[in-house]
């Protein structure tokens, strides 16, 4: 992918600074080869500081895309470019949207299934322009990201170039050339963008001309933004070190002449055992792309803190923290193994929290995410309102899906079962669903156990995930599947996944489709690219109601593994969205395999997927033996549930009478060890205690109630009867306010 971007200044951009030239320098002679140029403007609330331009070109997937609001210069610079074009020869059309709703979209209003059939038919009136050979420049509003990547999936692979016009909401509000902002900021215009309808910028927006300022004013880090020029910071491990300035006077330091991976800058900081840090840094290579880890050196250990993918022409945001066992000096640094490029660092941020704080943090988040505000007016049989009524609230299920997988032991052990339905409310099986378990000689399925154990799943109301369809480490692949030839093998792939997806049909709640896919490749080397592509969407067809999942190992436990940082889990993720034109059933799996965990950089790294809007859980989560194992684990737990994004999770402790795999939450008798002792307590937290309260004067009660189905008993003096009521407070409303009669 290319990335090109320039700031807006007086003059139109260039077409070179467009990136229009052709690869092979000659001029777009046919359609195919003519981009698409959509042009997008939003303002991007309170964290943009000046005028900025963004193009993506040349998605793996290709597709169109726009952004923004009324006011910050789309129609300005989509004119400026055509002009341009013109100039260099090439043909170019402005559609422009506030034009194209005067004609062919007069019908359409600003609700949202408007705005996404103004974008479709835009897209598609683009595609014949692209037919024609012209150059489409669509300048746009397209606010919601799903209609962008519609509207980019239509279009020919590569030929999409997505601008956004990163202009602060506060000039775009100064502006106001047609007095919107102001008719809708008095509330006379419902549904403006910006104002009281959202725009959601590109997933990518990291990447920007310049820098934003250091988080927290840079927190412990002196100097952070460079202004002072190469003061408080060194060279490390002997790279060359020098300050520059961008054109717009922005300072910034650079590392050159590396030779070694290891060769940056570097900043000495004290850290404190009992805190949590969040780091973040701003990076750019000179050219090409590189994985760039920021490190902590410090008592002879290497913390890695976070990675991100630097790039040339703009700056990317790398997002991460760190925790540390024992009070002292440390040494940061950043990483990267591609000592072609120079490595460009600005705004760096390093903010220390206390426990203390990141806990009340925690408990804020659950309160919003998780529980709900139920408001309770009891009435008698004649609605009349009744004070002094005696109301117990008992809650009988939780709704946040928390379980742990389970082995095929479960099907005979009766203590193992009783343990385990007393407390768990979602399960995924270890082994017998993967393909090596169903059909281990080739034509001979067998489902029996498997079968039983969704039997089991089902007679005790508990979800099941489904793991897995596919799963692409060579390792695991049964000898008769790894000799098959491509027609043989692309066979047996299709007969696998219609088998298995229509077998369960409806009794998944998700599908691990293809299994670690950003680590290993074995079916798209053996069958072709597009190989995961076509899985989840034909996974899609057959279970239509069941989310998809990626499902992937180290993008939460290890910040130093380039193959699946947050950012790479996004790319992944994006091309199976527009592989299977579905941006709502792919959801994002995050094993959660952990050792010493990393909580700053865990949520750092969650924060980042959430941008995804999709579902997230933890499948498989775990802690290594290790000292302190069910204290680690209580810390993933917690900020795992607390996390606003995170939609359920699964631990990965089966019991086996051998041993477990990496952890126990039992002995052999199911009493339990400590990391049992944490589930319980976090189960017993994560549900709202009885609640037995009376009526106010009014007849009202309210409580804070945790999400799930609950069950109110309702008295009163004046009757001799108890009402039961049940009552489930779900996610989707922020209050719920029942009126509960006596009866
Ligand atoms: N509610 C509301 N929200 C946003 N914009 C509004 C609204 N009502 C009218 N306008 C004017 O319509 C222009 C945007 O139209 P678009 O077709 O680009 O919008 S969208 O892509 O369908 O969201 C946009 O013009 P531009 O300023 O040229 O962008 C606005 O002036
Ligand atoms: N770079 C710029 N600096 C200052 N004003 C600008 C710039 N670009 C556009 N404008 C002005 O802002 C107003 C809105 O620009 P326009 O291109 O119509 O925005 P949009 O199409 O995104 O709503 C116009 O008055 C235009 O002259």
């Amino acid at each position: 992918m290319q990335s090109l971007l320039f700031r807006l200044s007086p003059l139109p951009p260039t077409s070179s600074q467009l990136g229009l030239h052709h690869p092979a320098g000659r001029r777009w002679a046919n359609s195919c080869a003519a981009p698409q140029i959509s042009l997008l403007a939003c303002p991007i609330m309170a964290s943009a500081t000046a005028d900025r331009f963004r193009s993506r070109r040349g998605e793996p997937l290709g597709q169109n895309g726009e952004c923004g609001c009324s006011e910050p210069g789309k129609s300005t610079l989509a004119c400026a470019l055509s002009r341009e074009l013109h100039v260099l020869g090439f043909l170019s059309y402005v559609l422009d949207g506030d034009n194209v709703r005067h004609g062919l979209n007069k019908d359409l209003s600003f609700k949202a299934e408007d705005r996404a059939e103004n974008i479709r038919r835009i897209g598609e009136v683009a595609k014949l322009f692209a037919d024609a050979g012209v150059i489409c420049i669509a300048s746009l509003i397209s606010p919601y990201r799903k209609d962008r990547d519609a509207c980019r999936a239509m279009l020919p692979e590569s030929t999409f170039i997505e601008v956004f016009v990163d202009t602060p909401l506060e000039i775009c509000e100064a502006r106001d050339a047609k007095g919107l902002y102001k008719l809708a900021r008095a509330g006379k215009i419902k549904g403006f963008t910006g104002i009281d309808d959202p725009y959601e910028p590109p997933l990518n927006s990291e990447c920007l001309a310049e820098p934003l300022n250091p988080q927290y004013g840079g927190g412990i880090i002196s100097n952070p933004d460079f202004s002072k020029g190469t003061k408080g910071w060194s060279s490390f491990g002997f790279s060359k070190v020098e300050d520059r300035t961008s054109d717009s006077g922005n300072k910034f330091l650079v590392a050159y002449s590396r030779s070694r991976s290891y060769q940056s800058i570097s900043n000495n900081v004290h850290l404190e055992k009992d805190k949590l840090y969040t780091f973040s840094a701003w990076l750019q290579t000179s050219e090409g792309n590189a994985d760039v880890v920021v490190i902590f050196k410090t008592g002879g250990k290497f913390i890695h803190a976070g990675a991100v993918e630097a790039k040339s022409g703009c700056w990317s945001m790398l997002k991460g923290g760190l925790s540390v066992d024992a009070t002292g000096p440390a040494k940061l640094y950043f990483q990267s193994n591609n000592t072609q490029a120079e490595i460009w660092v600005d705004s760096v941020s390093l903010q220390p929290f206390s426990k203390e704080e990141w806990r009340s943090h925690q408990t804020q988040t659950i309160r919003q995410a998780r529980m709900k505000l139920v408001k309770v007016k009891v009435v008698d049989a004649n609605g009349r309102i009744l004070p002094n009524a005696t109301i117990s609230i008992n809650q009988k299920r939780p709704h946040f899906p928390f379980g742990c997988a389970i082995p095929q032991s479960i099907l005979t052990n009766t203590a193992y079962q009783n343990y385990f339905t007393s407390r768990f409310t979602v399960t995924t099986f270890e082994n017998e669903m993967k393909w090596y378990s169903t059909e281990r000689s080739q034509w001979n399925e067998d489902y029996s156990t498997a079968d039983a154990m969704v039997a089991f799943a089902q007679q005790h109301g508990i979800s099941l995930r489904g793991h897995n369809v596919f799963w692409d480490d060579p390792k695991y692949q049964m000898s008769w599947v790894a000799s098959l030839p491509y027609d043989q093998l692309k066979n047996a792939a299709g007969r696998r996944l219609y088998s298995v997806v229509s077998r369960y049909k409806g009794k998944i709640i998700g599908w691990d489709v293809v299994n670690e896919n950003l680590h290993f490749n074995f079916f798209e080397q053996r069958l072709g690219q597009g190989f995961s592509g076509d899985a989840y969407w034909k996974a899609l067809q057959l279970d239509p109601g069941t989310l998809m999942f990626l499902n992937e190992y180290n993008t939460l436990e290890q910040p130093g593994d380039p193959a699946s940082t947050p950012d790479k889990y996004l790319q992944k993720l994006k091309e199976i969205q527009y592989y299977t034109k579905n941006w709502e059933k792919i959801a994002i799996g995050l094993e959660s395999h952990f050792d010493q965990p990393n909580i700053p950089f865990m949520r750092a790294a969650l924060d980042k997927l959430a941008l995804a809007k999709v579902p997230i859980w933890l499948t498989e989560v775990d802690v290594a033996n290790i000292e302190n194992q069910a204290g680690y684990l209580e810390e993933i737990l917690r900020e795992g549930f607390s996390h606003p994004a995170v939609q359920g999770i699964v631990m990965w402790a089966g019991w086996h009478a051998e041993g477990c795999n990496r952890m126990c939450l039992t002995d052999n008798n199911f009493r339990n060890l400590p990391t049992g002792d944490v589930v319980d307590k976090l189960i017993g937290e994560w549900r709202s205690e009885k609640i037995v309260a009376t009526t106010d004067d009014d007849g009202f009660f309210k409580a804070h109630l945790f999400h799930g189905e609950h069950e109110i008993e309702i008295s009163h003096p004046s009757a001799n009867q108890i009402s039961v009521k049940s009552l489930k407070v779900e996610p989707a409303l922020h209050h719920e306010s029942m009126v509960l009669k006596l009866d």
